[in-house]
């Protein structure tokens, strides 16, 4: 860092935000395999915040790669640069003001906890969303286990890339044989209960 840049602290800040909105703001981190059900899931939930008048923002894996992060592949490091824009732009508007939530495969436990580490105590809450490897593949929506499989997509998580699984998230969803509204509600209930939401 360039010693002669200075962080400038401005009058209007988190806390003022969030009076002004009248809710918290945080980042809601759902990781999973390809298939899991994270993009279902966070664009449910943000359907329910918003119906609430919660101000919130999703950022979805698929739609970040065609603009902030254009251009990065699936390599660990080109995954790692995906997961560190991310982040730092969920950072943003997380002091903005924002309930966020963000959807990403994030694979490697390192890339989440350093996202985690840009957010203050209790600001990070992830989400893992579990639903098996066969479950996902029987999915498939966009046809892409069907590609891995066949060797046409290299680094595929899960089949020729590894998935490292949360130790400790906030929020453990199993998302196999259960309707999308229940596990909403289930995520809802775990906001509640760290006062995150009233
Ligand atoms: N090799 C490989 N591995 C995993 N996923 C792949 C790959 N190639 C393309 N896709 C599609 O890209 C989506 C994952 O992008 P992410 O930005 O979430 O990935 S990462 O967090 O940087 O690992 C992922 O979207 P979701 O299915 O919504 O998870 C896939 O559709
Ligand atoms: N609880 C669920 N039960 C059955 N199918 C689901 C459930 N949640 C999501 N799906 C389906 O699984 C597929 C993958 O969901 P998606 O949200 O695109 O996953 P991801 O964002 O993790 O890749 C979609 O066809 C979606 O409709």
């Amino acid at each position: 860092m360039n010693k002669d840049i200075v962080w400038h602290q401005h009058d209007i800040n988190k806390a003022a935000r969030a009076e002004q909105k009248g809710h918290k703001a945080f980042l809601l981190w759902f990781t999973g395999l390809s298939g899991s059900g994270k993009s279902t899931i966070a664009g449910a939930l943000e359907q329910e915040l918003f119906r609430r008048g919660v101000h919130t923002y999703l950022l979805d894996g698929d739609n970040v790669r065609h603009g902030l992060c254009k251009g990065l592949g699936f390599t660990t490091a080109d995954r790692q640069e995906n997961l560190r824009r991310v982040g730092e732009a969920a950072k943003l508007m997380v002091d903005a003001g924002l309930v966020v939530l963000a959807a990403f495969v994030s694979p490697y436990r390192a890339d989440r906890d350093a996202i985690r580490a840009l957010l203050p105590e209790g600001e990070f809450v992830e989400v893992f969303v579990d639903t098996p490897l066969a479950e996902c593949e029987q999915r498939d929506p966009k046809g892409l286990y069907k590609k891995a499989r066949a060797g046409e997509i290299k680094h595929f998580t899960g089949i020729d890339d590894p998935y490292e699984a949360p130790v400790q998230p906030e929020v453990h969803i199993h998302n196999h044989d259960r309707s999308v509204e229940e596990v909403v509600a289930e995520v809802l209930a775990k906001l509640q209960a760290r006062e995150l939401l009233s």
